[in-house]
């Protein structure tokens, strides 16, 4: 780190290294006490670790005193129950199932030429751990139609069997057969989008068009004007990500619903959807979703009528009817069971494991003790395989923690990586806390392994939110917990370390359990609760499908451990059959409406007939419970409803129109019922809109709060109120919020919500303590002093930037389409603030690849105010700016720590400067243009 400018000490606050020096002599003492902890363990240390113990004595760092790690304990030792004599866990080795190779069958090499794939593609999944493909995938790749695109495909196999794969081949052979072909890939969560989009382009990568023989006249039309133009790019479309991208931006992008949703409408309107080949609906049980599964429905069901080439691959691990969407999407249909891990599944309660497999017993245990009385001692039917011996700690008091803990101490020490589901996300930090503390201290992990762990605690401090309380007490001893109150940025940090095996044990809530993609050799469900309910037999399904990593584990095991009390709902949980996929478009009348009123404004559909058409290519038309005259009566409803609000008329000739009202809210990818909200909303902004300050534009900006989930701390609610400005209480008065009303909910008042009116009323005061939120964040606010002000989880003030940057692209579509030009330019100009998380000064800088709101502001007060300022600094200069940035001072170790972090910083520096250049050489370009 020779050329450093800087002496990197210089800058910080005295590091953790001080301090623990000048702690040296009580940091002995902890060492002592860690040593007196396996005089006592039940767990005597490994000989690995005995062997290290007196060597460390000696070369222990003063650095670990800093450490935040807690008091430790020790976990309750797990025992055979007598006279059994069960194989040691991890010695089972299970003979892997018969997987023929390619030498025995040839069509499972990829570079068969039954799949005429091109051999960088072949060679990349190769790199990617995919040599040969399973047989299943085989059979399902060569079903009739499906690798020249001529057939819909509709498979179900179980979590980790291989789907993606299949569809993945499908989707790119459909790609590369044309030089304009697009495909969308459609996932639920964007967790799941992020990481597609990662692992595509590691797939797509060097692939030329040109080398798989598209002719060159075809492609100058098309891709001559573009850098990227031979290769396959691929773009995810999400939250606030890419919102303004275009169909042209992309071969294949990978969508959330919605996006996916609001794409093909543009791509229908402006007639480029005929270039869409392929569509992969991945998770397609999402249709059952009671909040977001008719978009997919309704989505599928317009690729569906528009009648030009294109395959439609569904899959998923929950399907039980997968025949109701094989004839919907007149497709094929393929079904497997195989899991190329082996999964042992067990239950534990009161203490005892019993396995999962034994179905009646379970079921007797169940009768019996409902029979007895309550005198009675329990004797269950069933014979437990183990038993988790209860804890001397207060604690571990509770049996089911303490087996949650008992279980996950026993994997992690024997070097394999735990998965711990919760019910909320108190519990999962306060899982991960206890867990930590019966798992090996710091100081005897590996030197590599406590490097490692030292260089994510510093990663986690220099990101914008900082390291949390709880992560630092934690991941000294190798375990976090990701939960949706972590900003994306901890969550990726924590995923990358625990699939690195830097942490052994992930405690993660069961709300994520679909949104995650992190495999474990044991999987440990803490009550299997969301929140207070008991978890779904597709929920259960897909937690207990993360156990066993294909090509790291030969097993995987799963662990229910209950209460008592739940023991029989449990037992039924684990036996339920996986319910029945089936149509939510007309559960809720609003769904069907907004299905009808997107066919029209899109002009899919405008006359009566092309609308029944389109109702009867639902997958509602194809389900056995829809009466034909239910669904009749629904979309002669529906259609009355949305001429009633003016969304659509009638004309003439009798068909269907959409109003520019209804078209605002099909372009601003609303709910009819919220279009008309907004719409009331914007019009009372139009008549007196409050340019003196900020706060009218954020809270148009600000989205629709969910009724349902919406919390506010009416004290805070209360004090801000207090400090507003006279601009900010004029948008209070004309949004309609009564300071009186503020007040009494502080004292415990409730909001009615019984009618429409109120709901709205509701929705303007909740939708104001966000707008609060935004206003902050656009004011360089960090994310956690948000999140703290405003008594939130951080997460959930991430998300709510990221939403209302999508939102309020459809605010200004939304404007735009109702003509309101000049609502739209000043809209438009403050979404570039809501994205850069600064004020307008910043908003040149903020476009640079890593300078968003702070460090924007670092960056303007040392001087550097252009982009071209940045673009001609030496990179070495932009590194002491960026140490300033840092919100809290990394700690370093020793010298070697200090010249990482400098590295890092470079490196950082680097990117700065290169994108920064970019910008610049528009820039340029553009002045040139204009001359
Ligand atoms: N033929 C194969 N050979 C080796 N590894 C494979 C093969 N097919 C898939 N895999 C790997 O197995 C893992 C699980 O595959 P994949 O994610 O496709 O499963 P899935 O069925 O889609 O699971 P989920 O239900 O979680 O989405 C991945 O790491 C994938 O790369």
């Amino acid at each position: 780190m020779a050329d450093l400018p800087v002496k990197l000490v210089a800058v910080w606050h005295k590091t953790s290294v001080d301090a623990a020096r000048e702690q040296q002599a009580t940091y002995q003492n902890a060492f002592v006490a860690g040593q007196k902890r396996f005089s006592n363990s039940d767990d005597p240390p490994s000989s690995s670790q005995k062997r290290r113990l007196p060597q460390q004595q000696k070369q222990q760092p003063p650095l670990q005193a800093a450490l935040n790690e807690l008091p430790r304990l020790t976990a309750s030792s797990i025992e055979q129950a007598a006279q059994k004599d069960f194989p040691s866990e991890y010695s089972q080795r299970r003979a892997f199932p018969s997987t023929p190779t390619p030498t025995i069958d040839p069509l499972l090499s990829l570079s068969h030429s039954a799949y005429q794939l091109p051999p960088q593609l072949v060679a990349n999944f190769a790199a990617s751990g995919i040599r040969s493909i399973y047989p299943w995938q085989k059979q399902c790749l060569l079903g009739p139609g499906l690798l020249n695109g001529q057939r819909n495909l509709v498979y179900s196999a179980p979590t980790g069997g291989g789907k993606s794969l299949v569809a993945d081949i499908l989707m790119l052979k459909r790609v590369l057969s044309e030089p304009e072909a697009k495909a969308i890939l459609v996932l639920p969560y964007v967790a799941l989008v992020q990481e597609k989009v990662r692992w595509l382009r590691n797939i797509v990568a060097g692939i030329s068009r040109e080398a798989l023989g598209q002719k060159k006249e075809d492609k100058q039309q098309f891709w001559a004007q573009r850098a990227d133009k031979d290769t396959v790019r691929v773009v995810g479309f999400y939250g606030g990500s890419k919102v303004r991208a275009t169909w042209a931006d992309f071969d294949i992008a990978v969508c959330t619903i919605e996006k996916a949703n609001a794409l093909v409408n543009g791509a229908i309107c402006d007639c480029s959807v005929s270039k869409l080949q392929a569509v992969v609906l991945d998770e397609c049980h999402m249709i059952d979703d009671g909040h977001r599964g008719y978009l997919l429905e309704l989505l599928t069901t317009k690729l569906l009528c528009l009648g030009q080439p294109m395959q439609i691959v569904a899959m998923s691990a929950t399907l039980t009817n997968i025949d109701l969407l094989k004839n919907w999407l007149q497709g094929h249909s393929y079904e497997t069971h195989y899991r190329p891990i082996p999964i042992e599944e067990h239950l534990v309660y009161d203490g005892k494991i019993y396995p999962a497999g034994t179905t009646a017993s379970l079921l007797k245990t169940v009768t019996q003790l409902d029979s007895r009385t309550q005198a009675q001692p329990i004797q269950p039917a069933l014979e437990h395989l183990r038993i988790i011996k209860p804890s001397a700690h207060k604690e571990l008091k509770d049996a089911v923690l303490n087996a949650v803990v008992a279980l996950a101490n026993e994997t992690a020490r024997a070097g394999f990586g735990v998965l711990v589901f919760s019910s909320s996300r108190a519990g999962a930090e306060s899982d991960a806390l206890l867990i930590s503390r019966v798992l090996p201290a710091f100081s005897e992990a590996s030197p590599t392994i406590q490097e490692k762990r030292l260089d994510l605690l510093n990663e986690l401090r220099s990101i914008p939110t900082g390291l949390d309380a709880n992560l630092e007490k934690t991941i000294p001893s190798g375990v976090a917990f990701h939960h949706a109150g972590l900003t994306t940025e901890e969550r990726e940090l924590v995923a990358n370390a625990y699939d690195a095996g830097i942490l052994k044990v992930c405690v993660a809530t069961c709300s994520l359990a679909a949104g995650i993609n992190l495999p474990a050799r044991r999987v440990i469900l803490h009550n299997a609760r969301m929140g207070r309910d008991l978890v779904g037999p597709s929920m259960l399904r897909q937690m207990r499908g993360r156990a066993g990593r294909k090509g790291k584990d030969e097993v995987g095991e799963t662990y229910l451990c209950c209460r008592q009390s739940d023991l029989e709902a449990v037992v039924d949980l684990m036996h339920a059959d996986l319910p029945e996929i089936s149509s939510c478009l007309i559960s809720d009348q609003r769904r069907i409406q907004r299905a009808l009123l997107e066919v029209i404004a899109i002009k899919l559909a405008t006359s009566r007939e092309a609308l029944d058409d389109y109702v009867s290519k639902t997958m509602l038309a194809y389900s056995t419970e829809a009466e034909p005259e239910s669904i009749q009566r629904h979309v002669e409803s529906s259609l009355e409803n949305l001429e009633k609000m003016q969304f659509i008329t009638m004309e003439n000739d009798g068909n269907f129109q959409a109003t520019l009202l209804g078209q605002a809210v099909v372009a601003s990818s609303l709910d009819p019922d919220d279009g008309v909200f907004i719409h009331n909303e914007l019009k009372k902004a139009l008549q007196a809109f409050v340019m003196d300050g900020e706060m009218h534009v954020v809270y148009n900006f600000t989205p629709i709060p969910d009724l349902e989930m919406a919390t506010v701390n009416w004290r805070v609610f209360w004090n801000e109120m207090q400090q507003l400005d006279e601009s900010a209480m004029r948008v209070l008065d004309l949004v309609g919020l009564k300071p009186f009303m503020i007040n009494k909910m502080l004292h415990g008042a409730t909001m009615k919500q019984s009618t429409q009116e109120e709901k709205d009323t509701a929705r303007r005061y909740y939708r104001f303590y966000l707008a609060l939120q935004l206003r902050d964040l656009c004011n360089e606010v960090p994310i956690h002093r948000v999140a703290q002000k405003y008594d939130t989880p951080r997460g959930m003030v991430q998300s709510l930037a990221q939403t209302s940057q999508g939102f309020a692209i459809g605010m200004v579509k939304f404007c735009e389409t109702m003509g309101w030009g000049a609502m739209a330019v000043t809209l438009d100009h403050f979404s570039d603030r809501l994205k850069a998380g600064a004020k307008s000064d910043l908003l040149a800088l903020a476009k640079i690849t890593f300078i968003k709101s702070r460090t924007a502001r670092v960056f303007w007060d040392n001087g550097f105010k252009t982009v071209a300022s940045i673009a001609n600094a030496d990179p070495n200069e932009l590194v002491p700016i960026l140490m300033q940035a840092q919100p809290n001072k990394v700690r370093l170790g020793e010298g070697k720590d200090e010249q990482k972090y400098g590295e890092k910083l470079l490196a950082k520096a680097k990117v700065i400067a290169d994108s920064a250049n970019r910008l610049w050489q528009i820039e340029m370009q553009q002045d040139l243009e204009e001359e």
